[in-house]
């Protein structure tokens, strides 16, 4: 058995009488893309807050890369490589690509500036950085305002200031979510090339994009996984299909 670099133990998490994470167990391992769907209020971001920190279970554990995190914050969880893109983006659109980098490489490595301007000039922050932006293919775009990215390149971004910390694995909540058809085909491509260096534990409500990608999904329906399995098992799983894909979506 291939060693998991991120497993989840028996996750739960109420909010009052309702159970967001219902004994939830799930792994990534290194090499692969395992995706995360589920109808609309299943608890996908409740769990993927969770596994990176910001939301504390009920009980439960999260192991990554040997150890147990569970007590460990968000900083400290990316420290040890745990890299994160956001639903919602957190990027600064008013600041350079270079400069979201950066920033987002100082505050997530917990480095001390007394200024940002200060962060701007130091080497090895600089070369990181541009290290991360060649990664996503953004190096030509470094002195570009954020702001006039499009959606797809600003979601590159995102993986560059992630890809400053190294990660050894990724979660990315709702990638493709506001791409048009090309950038969700160039983002599909760019995930495929990045999993084989941090595997992705992925949500994704963009069902082309999940059946292309994922090596393994799981199905999460009000709070608990109802299967997990390859692409072909999932499509063909008959309570998948009730609970739901529906009949013609999985034909
Ligand atoms: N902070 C909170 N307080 C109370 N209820 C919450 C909170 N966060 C989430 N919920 C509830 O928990 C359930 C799971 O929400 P969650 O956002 O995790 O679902 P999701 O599967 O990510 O949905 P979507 O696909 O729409 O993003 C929902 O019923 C939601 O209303």
């Amino acid at each position: 058995m291939t060693d998991s670099i991120l497993r989840v133990d028996d996750i739960c998490k109420s909010f009052g009488a309702l159970k967001a994470s219902d004994g939830i167990s799930l792994d990534l391992k290194p090499g692969e893309i395992h995706a995360l769907i589920g109808p609309n209020g299943a608890g996908k971001s409740t769990l993927i807050k969770q596994i990176a920190g910001g939301l504390k279970p009920d009980s439960g554990k999260v192991y990554f890369d040997g150890r147990d995190v569970s007590q460990h914050s968000t900083a400290r969880r990316a420290r040890a490589g745990l890299g994160r893109t956001f639903q919602i983006s957190a990027l600064a659109m008013d600041f350079t690509v270079l400069e979201n980098v950066v920033l987002g490489a100082v505050g997530q490595s917990g480095s001390v500036f007394r200024f940002f301007r200060d962060a701007m000039k130091d080497t090895r922050l600089l070369e990181r950085a541009y290290k991360a932006l060649d990664r996503v293919e953004l190096r030509d775009l470094a002195h570009v305002r954020t702001s006039e990215l499009s959606h797809g390149r600003r979601r590159q971004l995102e993986v560059a200031v992630a890809l400053t910390l190294s990660p050894k694995a990724f979660l990315m909540d709702e990638p493709m979510a506001g791409m048009g058809a090309e950038g969700s085909q160039a983002l599909t491509g760019f995930l495929e090339a990045l999993k084989t260096e941090a595997p992705i534990l992925l949500v994704e409500h963009d069902m082309d994009a999940v059946f292309a990608l994922a090596d393994r999904i799981s199905v999460l329906v009000y709070g608990k996984i109802i299967a997990t399995g390859t692409v072909d098992e999932i499509r063909t799983n008959p309570e998948v299909k009730l609970a739901y894909l529906g009949e013609e979506d999985a034909a």
